[in-house]
């Protein structure tokens, strides 16, 4: 296969940030940057279904676009779910409003597996986000960089069990304690569809991958090293070796486990280039487990966008200044809430870049005194 060519990279900040690279300023992107905040997502979904636009490449693109065109961001993140693959495997799933996403059938016992499609070609049932990536990026014209995402196997997992959100996931770790090897299975399933997914989203023009282990904190640190972490490395594996073998380029992979602060330190040695953060770990400490061998990404408290301007000015600053401005990636510690003031996105957006432009250049001035006072 030839690789597509798209418009020039204006703006490589993440990329080389994710790479550890120094760089002018940090560079800022949110979680959940397309979405209900934007009065523009709005009226899109007042025509349109959730999963309509997901599977509209036209539409998936015009909704990437949307926080672009309005904030000084620095990536891009193609429009789409994370529950996308079990529908992939064969598990319808449902967008109910004010409720949230649903299957309405979802895997009661492991007996249910043989519902799913293991061998789902991703080419065909996932083609439409395929499709949207190579929009988007040929649309970006080269602004900032496109990123793909996927699930985390157990963060699938606990969905196609609970058949939608749950505050236990009391019914999802019952397999793990109770149906331990048909656990495993299904998770590795779901890896094997990831990896191929994730490798397609590349091919298709995606410059930088994010997972996201939503549910990892539920776990703890036993279940997590058993059902979570083995997997993750898989897939940062298998997505490297699978670009080697098609002589693709290679791209910066990000894990973002949610609540599991209890991993740092094993999911910093599993093969990826950054690490997402919460809000509930402070930067210092995170620094500290993963010994700066990794970019670190966040993590802004989403509710610290309601902040008044001088709040969120502090805040930021000393956010940026825990966290350093090398191998670093401002974001929030979880995605953007549909109630967010835009003013407070604009803001946020704004103050990373002021403020870190300012430390960088201190940061370079020190060291070029330090190499003249060499001499
Ligand atoms: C767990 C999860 C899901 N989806 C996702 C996750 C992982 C991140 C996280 O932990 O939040 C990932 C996701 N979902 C969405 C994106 C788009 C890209 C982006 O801008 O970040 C991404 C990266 C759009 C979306 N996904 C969803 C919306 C809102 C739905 C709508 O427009 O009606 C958007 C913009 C719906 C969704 N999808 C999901 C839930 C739980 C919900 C409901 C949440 C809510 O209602 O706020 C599953």
């Amino acid at each position: 296969m030839t690789a597509k060519t798209f418009p020039p990279l204006k703006n490589d900040l993440i990329l080389r940030a994710a790479r550890g690279e120094p760089v002018e300023r940090v560079p800022v992107w949110v979680m959940r940057q397309a979405g209900r905040y934007l009065p523009e997502f709005q009226e899109i979904r007042k025509k349109h279904e959730f999963f309509e636009v997901c599977k509209t490449p036209e539409l998936a693109c015009e909704v990437t676009l949307q926080p672009i065109r309005r904030f000084d961001l620095d990536a891009a993140i193609i429009f789409s779910d994370i529950l996308v693959v079990p529908e992939a495997m064969g598990l319808e799933v449902q967008m109910l409003p004010g409720k949230g996403p649903s299957f309405p059938q979802p895997l009661d016992t492991p007996d249910d597996m043989k519902r799913l499609k293991p061998d789902t070609d991703v080419y065909v049932t996932l083609k439409y986000v395929f499709d949207a990536i190579t929009l988007t990026r040929t649309k970006l014209e080269g602004k900032c960089p496109l990123l793909g995402f996927s699930g985390a196997p157990w963060t699938l997992m606990a969905y196609m069990i609970e058949g939608g959100g749950s505050t236990t996931y009391s019914k999802s770790k019952k397999w793990l304690y109770n149906h331990a090897s048909q656990s495993h299975e299904l998770l590795m399933w779901v890896t094997k569809v990831v990896i191929k997914y994730l490798i397609g989203q590349v091919e298709a023009g995606a410059q930088m991958l994010q997972i996201f282990d939503s549910h990892a904190g539920i776990l703890g640190p036993d279940l997590f090293s058993i059902f979570g972490i083995p997997y993750l490395k898989m897939i940062s594996q298998g997505v490297k070796e699978g670009l080697k073998e098609k002589g693709i380029n290679q791209v910066p992979m990000t894990i973002f486990a949610k609540d599991a602060h209890f991993a740092l330190k094993d999911l910093s040695k599993i093969g990826y280039d950054v690490l997402g953060l919460d809000w509930t770990i402070s930067p210092k400490r995170a620094r500290e487990e993963t010994h700066c061998c990794i970019t670190l990404q966040g993590n802004l408290d989403p509710c610290a966008l309601y902040a008044d301007e001088a709040q969120l000015t502090q805040l930021v600053e000393r956010m940026v200044k825990e966290f350093g401005t090398r191998g670093y990636i401002a974001n929030l510690g979880h995605g953007i809430y549909p109630d967010t003031p835009l003013s407070g996105m604009q803001s946020f957006v704004e103050l990373v870049h002021k403020h870190t432009e300012e430390l960088c250049k201190q940061t370079v001035q020190e060291k070029n005194d330090v190499k003249c006072g060499d001499h």
